[in-house]
């Protein structure tokens, strides 16, 4: 990114000579920090200068000019934001990825030439201002930091503004579930890993850094640092190479963007990956859990339960259903913490009005440890206390061992509240140098600065009134503006009554204004005091957010309880209200709901009909059958979500759920082309299968839906049969297998722990109606055409191809065709090494059934189906 205009020599004379001492000074700040987009602050604007210019020019739309840069007289381009308005321009640029440097004036421009320094650095990973952060979302910086051979990799992530800090590692393959389960909004990546970070990430903001970054040396001494320990052991990061150069380097390029030590991360959590129920980021897309297949939030499980009256609490509620728990025993415990809380759902509302006043604390403990607290945020605290009192009573009043723990962390220090009621004025304004924020008392210097500042209006007014005596002029007038001060107004027509002691200070047209030695020394009294006490608001202000740094940690522990309270009341209001119910966990492999719904789905309908699922060792894997818009793919994700939502310790929407361990969903579901990444729609198809044959184990759920239809029949088929086969005997993974494929069925035979199971549905000959109801056995008949029917294919062609279908289930009775018997070899169980049969040979006559089958009609355009069904009847004439 590094442009010509940087290509220059300071101590040159002539550079010199050609640049102005503005523009050298931009000029060296832009040369050393590239990457930023530069603000350069000149009076009421920042401005930015040729390539930012250009850049911001086409994010924003702003008017492109250009200036000279004298004495040469050589024009650059340029676009400026004004001063006021800068965080609306910051918030579109970071949200488009931009990292800004912002540069400020510094010193006095009555005492010469301004300097300009880099103050603030903006990147979209490490955002803590209120007015750039989504209330509901995270900023998250994360830093990748792979082996040499690229097979492992370190991960750590930082919420600034929440003080979370972490670290783990990976299998290479395993990254791009991790960094979708995250959700990164920057990423700093060593150059080295540029081609493969480009192949696995399509869009967000990445910053590929020089590998010198990832030193482990500095790495280390930087968390050592940071932590105020002399060994890392305490953290379980000894000896952990790849993991401390990971953290080392995201902390320090925090520190840097800060500008500022970062002292409310004093520690560093190390993640397991076994922690957490592992979700694919292709299963996550699927599901739907925070951000549905349209890229939005509506009918998301987050939309749907996220009824939180914090912005704390939807963050938290966000990163529960994103990460569920392995273990069940703290899933449970927040169940019973809801079933707790659901004794209480007439107070609930009551709950929630506590809640809704308590402001995003989280996020002002973060600025406080940053120096960059607002006087309205350190109010807000200040008025948040009696509500955390109440709600730490309340919360101490569910009776269980979680919501008292909540309890007891809630309440906020009794000398925080009491240094903060003594210093701040009731309703402070949002910045310091919009007025007063030091409470009246705190200071007694400050408040006779004020009284001298204050006590002009009745000084004028009184000394208006004596010169209006000793002068006789009746209408003399004192006033006051920005650029003469006070001064006194006399009407042409009075001009002879003026005393000699007044002094001329503006003629305009009627009148002429003066001042006298008293106003003046009036007026030099009055400005100092006005400065003074400004001067020592500033710094009373800062002493006081350095006095209360020491609460930090108890700031972020009480908001971390209120967020949790906050979800858990949550999951108990969508309990209540969708008639949800406790699931329990067992150890042994099963998974049985009753009454299953899906959680979003079951909000839009009205009739939504429940069904079973029972899943063990005996019911591995369920090849389900059924017309399309059956309801198939409705049943699976169904069975996933509420699996997710128990181990995320919510309630379930189903009549009864028991679950025994999971720890991986996996899902390969839709049919969607990765054009961006070039792949075709049966490559992403074959892709996701991959990657969920590489990872399914005996506890994990896997949802399979019409693997194998992105090809031809004889294909598919075998490749759907393989899979399914491959999960059930050798992966031995719980799984839903939806498939069109009707020979599937037959793996029931073969394969111990294969079940059929179908989607009800009624065809009479006028119309098909949709049963949605899971049954056990195959589906009894295909329903393509009549499908067809209903989505409006004509009718011509509707009775072309029924005809043709029963032309073709007649010669299959007549030639005793064999079965597609891929899986009829009931000796097969177990042995995976077994070469796969091929497939029995063809009759020639086949061709027309084949043809016939790898039609998709779903993809077929009216007019396409009638040309094949026109070829397919020729073909048939001419057998
Ligand atoms: N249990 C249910 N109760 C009521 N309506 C349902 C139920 N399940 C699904 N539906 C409705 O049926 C529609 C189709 O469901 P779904 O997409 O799951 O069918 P499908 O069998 O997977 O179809 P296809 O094979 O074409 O992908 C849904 O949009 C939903 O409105």
């Amino acid at each position: 990114m590094t442009s010509d205009y940087l290509n220059f020599d300071e101590n040159d004379p002539a550079f010199n000579a050609k640049t102005t001492p503005t523009m050298r000074q931009f000029l060296l700040i832009k040369r050393d920090n590239p990457h930023l987009l530069i603000l350069y602050r000149i009076g009421d604007f920042y401005e930015t200068f040729y390539d930012d210019a250009e850049r911001i020019h086409r994010l924003l739309g702003l008017t492109l000019t250009s200036r000279s840069n004298s004495p040469s007289g050589e024009r650059i381009p340029m676009a400026g934001v004004p001063f006021v308005t800068l965080d609306q321009y910051l918030v579109r640029l970071v949200n488009q990825g931009v990292s800004v440097g912002i540069c400020e004036q510094i010193g006095d421009p009555k005492k010469g030439p301004l300097n300009r320094k880099l103050t603030r650095i903006i990147t979209p990973g490490t955002l803590t201002d209120e007015n750039l952060l989504k209330e509901r979302n995270e900023s998250i910086l994360m830093a990748l930091n792979p082996s040499k051979k690229g097979d492992r990799v370190a991960l750590s992530w930082l919420i600034l503004s929440s003080g979370v800090f972490k670290v783990m590692e990976v299998n290479g393959n395993e990254l791009i579930n991790e960094i979708a389960r995250i959700g990164p909004s920057e990423l700093l990546v060593p150059e080295r890993f540029r081609e493969e970070t480009n192949r696995i990430i399509a869009s967000g903001s990445v910053n590929f850094l020089p590998d010198w970054n990832f030193d482990k040396i500095r790495a280390e001494k930087t968390l050592l640092n940071q932590f105020k320990t002399s060994t890392l052991l305490p953290f379980g990061l000894e000896g952990q190479d790849l993991q401390i150069t990971a953290a080392g380097t995201i902390l320090e390029y925090a520190v840097q963007t800060q500008g500022t030590e970062l002292s409310h991360i004093n520690h560093i959590v190390i993640e397991k990956k076994e922690e957490t129920v592992g979700i694919d980021a292709a299963s996550r897309k699927n599901l739907e859990i925070s951000q549905s297949l349209r890229g939005d939030s509506k009918n998301t499980l987050f939309g749907v339960l996220d009824h939180c009256k914090t912005p704390m609490g939807s963050r938290r509620l966000s990163s529960w259903l994103n990460s569920p728990l392995r273990d069940q025993k703290a899933a449970q415990e927040r169940a019973d913490t809801i079933e707790a809380l659901l004794e209480k759902t007439y107070l609930f509302d009551d709950y929630q009005n506590v809640l809704k006043i308590i402001p995003d604390f989280e996020r002002i403990a973060t600025r406080i440890a940053l120096g960059t607290v607002r006087p309205k945020d350190l109010a807000s605290l200040r008025d948040a206390l009696p509500s955390l009192e109440k709600l730490s009573d309340i919360a101490k009043g569910i009776d269980t061992a979680l919501s008292r723990t909540l309890g007891a962390d809630m309440p906020l220090n009794s000398e925080l509240h009491a240094l903060l009621q003594k210093a701040i004025v009731e309703y402070p304004p949002t910045f310091l140098r919009d007025g007063d924020v030091i409470a009246h008392g705190f200071n007694a210097e400050l408040d006779e600065y004020r009284a001298l500042r204050d006590n002009s209006g009745s000084y004028i007014m009184e000394y208006e009134a004596a010169e209006k005596v000793r002068t006789d002029i009746p209408n003399l007038r004192i006033e006051y503006n920005g650029k003469l001060g006070y001064f006194i107004e006399v009407t042409k027509a009075q001009l002879s009554k003026v005393p000699e002691d007044y002094l001329r200070v503006q003629t305009l047209k009627g009148t002429e204004r003066f001042t006298t030695q008293e106003l003046r020394e009036y007026q030099e009294k009055h400005i100092v005091a006005d400065e003074k006490s400004k001067s020592l608001q500033q710094s009373l202000y800062t002493e006081l957010v350095e006095s209360i740094k020491q609460f930090t940690q108890s700031l972020l522990l009480s908001a971390q309880a209120v967020s949790i309270f906050d979800v858990l009341l949550s999951l108990a209001l969508h309990a209540d209200l969708c008639r949800w119910v406790k699931p329990s966990f067992t150890k042994y492999p099963e998974l049985s709901i009753k009454g299953g719904r899906h959680p979003v789905v079951e909000n839009t309908i009205d009739n939504y009909v429940p069904n079973d699922c029972f899943m063990n060792p005996q019911r591995k894997l369920m090849i389900i059958t059924g017309p399309n818009m059956g309801g198939k793919s409705t049943y699976m994700r169904s069975v996933a979500l509420i699996a997710l939502l128990a181990y995320c310790g919510s309630y379930v929407p189903a009549e009864e759920a028991v679950l025994g361990p999971i720890d991986k969903i996996l899902t390969r579901i839709g049919a969607s082309d990765d054009l961006a990444k070039g792949l075709s729609t049966f490559m992403v198809e074959m892709t996701e299968a991959a990657a969920i044959l590489r990872q399914a184990t005996s506890e994990s759920l896997v949802l399979m839906d019409e693997v194998g239809r992105g090809t031809s029949t004889f294909d598919g088929l075998s490749l759907a049969g393989a899979i399914a086969e491959d999960l059930v005997i050798t992966r031995q993974s719980m799984t839903l297998f939806a498939t069109h494929y009707f020979e599937l069925t037959q793996l029931e035979k073969n394969i111990p722990g294969v079940v059929n199971v179908h989607v009800s549905a009624a065809d009479s000959s006028s119309r098909l109606v949709f049963l949605h109801e899971i049954l056990e056995g195959p589906a009894s008949k295909s329903y393509g055409i009549a499908v067809a029917k209903l989505a409006g294919i004509p009718k011509s062609v509707i009775r072309t191809a029924q005809k043709l279908q029963r032309m073709l289930e007649e010669k299959a009775a007549q030639t005793d065709e064999p079965q597609l018997d891929l899986f009829f070899d009931s000796g097969r169980g177990g042995n995976t090494e077994e070469k796969a049969e091929p497939l029995p040979e063809k009759e020639i006559g086949d061709e027309l059934r084949n043809s016939l089958l790898a039609l998709d009609l779903d993809e077929l355009s009216p007019k396409q189906a009638w040309e094949k069904l026109y070829k397919l009847q020729q073909q048939a004439k001419e057998e």
